[in-house]
């Protein structure tokens, strides 16, 4: 097993799969933002957002095209002010040294100076940190150590982001800031940074990251927090935001068009044999599908997946406040 990545002296604050910890609890506040706005001219990025992220929670932000996230990361940061609302990172300003020491993160993009190699960017990151992981020891945990001596001008883009994410990690943070950390990467790539940030995470520090690909919060984060047009849409378990979509999704293979008017279903899909129905109550529906003596094969039943909840919430739009009233 490697040697972790967070902090040496950080106590692991709880299992990685509890949930969160409430309001008021004794796990420390890592991030807390308060009724945060930011605007860029006459474009509002942030309408007044609230986020708090306690030690050891690993969270994901959602949300489509320009709805504010890369903003609120930014914030988070330090590499913005807010134009009103506070945040607070470890209990400080973000923009002082003491907090940047324990944050990682990795922009949406990053450059990285084409002519020094792999091995010496990491070298040179790792020099501003007091007990930073040893270079061969980082790559070789992102699978990075056969580039270790080519210039980080010659490599593919995914090998650059992947490098880029790694980087976040050098100086063992207790906080790392993901955007979009998987952009452009192959699937294996994919599935071993994965592994990465969960046994950094398993080892007890806390990741907050973007993600358009749905399947990745739904993989990694155990709650997940909804950003459009600036404004928290929601903010809640994993599960409980699956729950939100009352819909179970029945696949089953049959000849028979009967199934689709079978009580209960509010959508069917075909595609040849193969059909796809939504209902509430998919028990009921299976029970229903055998007493008709329809012949089928080939039955799945699943919950909603996060894209469905994720579709649903931003079509409804945010919660009627004074100020969008
Ligand atoms: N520096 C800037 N100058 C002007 N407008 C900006 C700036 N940064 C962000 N914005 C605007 O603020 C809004 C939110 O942008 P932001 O980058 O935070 O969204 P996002 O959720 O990260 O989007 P994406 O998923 O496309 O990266 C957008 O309308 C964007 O055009």
């Amino acid at each position: 097993m490697s040697p972790p990545l967070t902090a040496r002296r950080a106590a692991r604050p709880r299992p990685a799969t509890a949930p969160a910890a409430p309001a008021g609890g004794t796990t420390p506040t890592v991030i807390e933002a308060r009724a945060l706005r930011r605007t860029f001219g006459d474009v509002v990025a942030l309408a007044g957002a609230d986020l708090t992220v306690r030690a050891g929670e690993l969270v994901g932000l959602l949300g489509p095209n320009g709805a504010g996230k890369s903003t609120l990361l930014n914030l988070v940061s330090g590499l913005r002010r807010p134009t009103s609302g506070t945040v607070r990172l470890f209990g400080a300003d973000p923009r002082g040294p003491g907090s940047r020491l324990r944050l990682g993160t990795t922009p949406q993009g990053t450059g990285l100076p084409p002519t020094l190699r792999v091995g010496e960017v990491v070298d040179f990151v790792a020099g501003h940190y007091p007990d930073a992981v040893p270079t061969g020891e980082l790559l070789d945990r992102f699978g990075l150590s056969a580039l270790a001596r080519k210039q980080t001008g010659g490599l593919s883009g995914g090998q650059q982001r992947r490098l880029a994410v790694a980087l976040a990690f050098v100086g063992r943070p207790h906080l790392v800031l993901l955007d979009e950390p998987t952009t452009g990467l192959d699937v294996g790539a994919r599935q071993e940074l994965w592994s990465a940030i969960r046994e950094y995470h398993a080892d007890g520090g806390t990741v907050l990251l973007t993600s358009h690909y749905l399947e990745e919060v739904q993989a990694l984060a155990e709650r997940v927090v909804v950003i459009d047009g600036g404004h928290v849409l929601a903010d809640d378990s994993l599960d409980a935001v699956l729950d939100r979509v009352a819909l179970h999704r029945v696949v089953v293979t049959t000849p028979d068009d009967a199934v689709d008017h079978l009580p209960g279903i509010v959508r069917a899909e075909r595609v040849g044999e193969r059909r796809e129905l939504y209902t509430a109550d998919a028990d009921a529906f299976v029970r229903d599908l055998v007493r008709s003596g329809v012949a089928f094969r080939d039955l799945e039943v699943r919950g909603a997946s996060l894209e469905e909840a994720f579709e649903q919430m931003v079509a409804a739009g945010p919660p009627r406040t004074e100020e969008n009233r």
